[in-house]
């Protein structure tokens, strides 16, 4: 089973995929760490993020290794640990310019779909998040989430993540509001695809938000069964 979370920032999509993967024993992907370990090996190779054909060249290039374990997601660019670099404001300020670079998107989403493959294949399942999973990376997953959150929710989530003072009040809305804003020009994560369930998180705590998608995943997967009987 393919299970696809979109949504815009701090709406929750990490948090909840990885509990919904970990309830159900499946496998997780997170995409966005994949644009971000993108933008983390640009700057260290000092490219300028707006020439898009270097930077493409790096996405080609650049070696990823993304663990799938919900438990303990790691990520490596070209054998460096990049897991907790991937999260600084720098990249989280930058890692737009990547993701509407359309040659990056398209290596990615090579990259992403096999990935899903495999776990597939090896393991039966995976809960996928980012922005365009049900409308591009995996059109046929059997239960596709679009997950929102009002946008002061979403800020003060961020907010409150972060260690106090390490980011301005003007920076939190350029990761919230700005990213979001530019992000939607390639994708659509801001109303729900065709066949997409909304969930909105806003008035919901993390463990109830992983109830509802793991109980409308449990559905989606008798809904075959229940047609074939
Ligand atoms: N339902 C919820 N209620 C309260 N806090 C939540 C809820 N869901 C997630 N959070 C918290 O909000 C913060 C942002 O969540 P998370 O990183 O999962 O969002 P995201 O959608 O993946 O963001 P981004 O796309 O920017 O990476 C985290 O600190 C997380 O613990
Ligand atoms: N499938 C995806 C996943 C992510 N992005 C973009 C959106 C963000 O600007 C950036 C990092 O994502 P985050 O870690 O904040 O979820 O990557 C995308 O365009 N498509």
């Amino acid at each position: 089973m393919i299970i696809a979370v979109d949504g815009p920032s701090g709406s929750g999509k990490s948090s909840t995929a990885r509990g919904v993967a970990t309830r159900l024993g499946l496998r997780y992907l997170d995409t966005g760490a994949m644009y971000r370990a993108v933008t983390w090996s640009a700057l260290e190779h000092g490219l300028d993020l707006d020439d898009t054909e270097a930077v493409a060249e790096r996405a080609r290039q650049v070696e990823l290794s993304i663990s799938t374990d919900a438990q303990h997601a790691r990520f490596t660019a070209d054998g460096t640990d990049v897991t907790e670099a991937i999260r600084d404001p720098r990249i989280s300020a930058s890692v737009s310019k990547i993701a509407t670079n359309l040659a990056v998107r398209e290596e990615l989403i090579r990259r992403q779909r096999a990935i899903i493959d495999e776990a597939v294949d090896d393991t039966g399942g995976i809960v996928v998040e980012g922005r365009d999973i049900a409308t591009v990376v995996a059109t046929h997953a059997e239960l596709k989430v679009l997950l929102t959150a009002d946008q002061d929710a979403r800020m003060e989530r961020r907010k409150a993540e972060l260690a106090e003072g390490a980011v301005t009040a003007e920076q939190l809305r350029d990761q919230i509001v700005r990213r979001d804003a530019d992000d939607a020009t390639v994708s659509e994560f801001q109303v729900a695809s065709d066949g997409a369930v909304t969930v909105d998180s806003t008035h919901l705590s993390l463990e109830e938000v992983i109830d509802v998608i793991s109980r409308l995943a449990k559905e989606a997967e008798a809904a075959p069964r229940d047609r074939e009987s």
